[in-house]
């Protein structure tokens, strides 16, 4: 057994620590070994030098008289970089209102990890995919903790469990557990004939503004349109947005939008910001109160779908409502959901349901009128695919709509809602590229700026449905693509939405031509827990005539 001594290149020589090394030791056995003491997240970046000579044999390295210094990947570590920022509001103004490209900006001109100062609150941002997996693995690193410098710090409620709550506790293991059976594709598949009919319902609404001749605000109908579905399909509430053109959004949704914009606006300001006792901060702590209790009144209301107690897996297909599924649902100890969980689990499905969904359609319509073509070929598919107002959407039809599939896949890359979920760090650590995180740090997978890296897509600003044929995208590096987060906290919604959207796409561009109204540059809500356009308005016209199939394929009256 000898004793060497070990200091990270890049700290004092002081700092080194004495590390056994067993005779029998390989280089790979050492480098894991090193990594356990100095928690260096990925043993295969470690290198050994002395003296800028690089130290390839474990005897050599254990024979050297004096300390040994680790890099990472070629580097000395360091703190990740970042703007200077000015005194107090440090990077705000740097960052603020246009978040998305100004980090994009930063990671340009920084790199992969960036650290930035938002009024005192200290964030940290990857766009590198590998270390992003990392992120989100929950492991010795990092986890889903929500503690003062977390994004959805001013939102946090441990009783929700899912998405509000830290991973380490038992509420999130309960709701964990009962939650997704209800999301998973089979039982998301039983609610299709819902989704469509809320989708149909609207049209009454599409209609007469087209006969008005009137342009419409996109996210606010998106809203409605998601909303509707989503509060039919999770409180078994009807929200009655489309009763006619003007129905109001109702207090829910308002409110749960207004808790999304309130956090953002809560976070972004720094600690002082967030502990005013008026204003925004306390807003959002009312309207939380607020929310939460329309919430247990709706599950007091709700009429159940069947008297009986199911299995998980069973109540997911039965149930007419996730309030119905969370009724009756006991797991194989026979315990429910508790009571405790209850009400906070149904109001973020809720929540996270209907104000993601209402985004993506908003943007799934901006490139309709946005990006030439697309409008076209979707409507081609369609009719290609023998679709017509009857035509009962299944996943069995939408998996034959490939473009479409494409056309959505595109779209949550380059026009993503979610882009800051946050994981924090469980000790001090060193990543890969030699970046130091210290204990507690949150570190943000910055999905926009991922599905922007220029390193992993071609030409990352062009929208192009077709690159999702190509070899590179097709055998493009693990965590390129994550729209939907990844690990165990990702979202347990993605079924739902996306089966959702699948069916209301179809639905939309079969009946109306869609065209942009105004020219002005469409911009996102900056102080938004989530990416939507502000100020898209378009005119949605009933088609009165179709294309006719393409010659390729045979008409369903053709002789085969
Ligand atoms: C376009 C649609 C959607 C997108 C882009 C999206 C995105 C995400 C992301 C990025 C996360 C991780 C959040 C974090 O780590 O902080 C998440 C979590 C979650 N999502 Fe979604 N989501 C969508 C739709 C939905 C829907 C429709 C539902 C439910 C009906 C839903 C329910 C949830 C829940 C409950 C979590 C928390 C899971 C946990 O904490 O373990 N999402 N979503």
């Amino acid at each position: 057994m000898a004793v060497q001594q070990f200091y990270l290149l890049g700290e004092p020589v002081t700092s080194a620590r004495a590390i056994d090394i067993s005779s029998n030791l390989d280089l790979d056995g050492l480098k894991h070994l090193v990594a356990s003491y100095f928690a260096i997240v990925e043993p295969n970046g470690i290198g050994f030098q002395v003296q800028e000579s690089a130290l390839q044999e474990v005897s050599d390295i254990a024979s050297i008289t004096g300390p040994v210094a680790i890099s990472i990947d070629g580097h000395a570590v360091r703190d990740p970089p970042g703007p200077k920022g000015l005194p107090y509001l440090g990077n705000f103004f740097e960052i603020y209102p246009d978040h998305l490209g100004n980090h994009q900006r930063l990671f340009h001109h920084y790199g992969p990890v960036i650290k930035t100062n938002n009024m005192g609150r200290v964030v940290y941002q990857t766009n590198d995919p590998n270390i992003a997996t990392i992120a989100f693995a929950e492991s010795d690193f990092f986890t889903k903790k929500i503690n003062e410098a977390h994004p959805l710090y001013a939102l946090k409620t441990p009783a929700a469990g899912v998405f509000l709550g830290d991973t380490d506790t038992e509420e999130w293991k309960i709701a964990h557990k009962f939650l997704p059976p209800a999301l998973g594709p089979k039982a998301v598949r039983h609610y299709a004939p819902t989704m469509q009919k809320t989708v149909e319902d609207a049209s009454k609404v599409f209609d007469a503004l087209d006969e008005q001749g009137e342009a419409w605000n996109v996210y606010q109908y998106m809203l409605k349109l998601g909303a509707q579905a989503v509060g039919k399909l999770t409180l078994g509430l009807d929200f009655n947005h489309f009763s006619s053109p003007d129905a109001p959004v109702h207090e829910m949704v308002h409110l749960i939008a207004e808790v999304l914009s309130l956090n953002k606006k809560v976070t972004s300001k720094g600690d002082w910001y967030s502990s005013l006792p008026f204003g925004d901060p306390k807003r959002l702590k009312d309207v939380k109160r607020r929310v939460e209790e329309m919430v247990e009144e709706s599950i007091q209301r709700a009429a159940r779908g069947g008297v009986e107690d199911l299995p998980l897996q069973d109540a997911a297909v039965e149930a007419t409502n996730m309030v119905d599924y969370a009724i009756r649902a006991v797991d194989n100890k026979g315990e429910k959901l508790p009571k405790s969980s209850l009400v906070w689990a149904l109001v973020v499905a809720t929540g996270a349901g209907f104000t993601t969904t209402s985004s993506l359609l908003s943007w799934l319509i901006y490139g309709l009128v946005t990006y030439p073509g697309m409008q076209e070929r979707l409507l081609q598919e369609l009719v290609d695919n023998d679709f017509n107002e009857d035509t009962q959407i299944t996943s069995d039809y939408t998996d034959r709509l490939v473009f479409q599939d494409k056309y959505i896949k595109e779209m949550q890359r380059k026009h993503n809602p979610s882009f800051q979920p946050g994981r924090t760090a469980k000790t001090d650590l060193i990543l890969p590229g030699g970046y130091k995180i210290p204990k507690d740090a949150v570190m943000i997978p910055a999905l926009h700026h991922i599905h922007h890296n220029p390193d992993l897509w071609t030409n990352p600003d062009k929208f192009d449905p077709d690159r999702w044929d190509t070899d590179e995208v097709k055998n493009r590096p693990k965590g390129s693509y994550m729209p939907f987060a990844a690990g165990p906290r990702m979202c347990i919604g993605f079924n739902f939405a996306l089966q959702e959207i699948k069916v209301f796409l179809p639905k939309l561009i079969y009946r109306y031509k869609f065209t942009r109204e105004g020219d002005a540059t469409v911009e996102y809500d900056p102080m938004f827990q989530l990416i939507r356009p502000n100020n898209l308005y378009v005119r949605a016209e009933r088609r009165v005539k179709w294309p006719p199939k393409s010659e390729a394929v045979p008409s369903k009256n053709t002789a085969a």
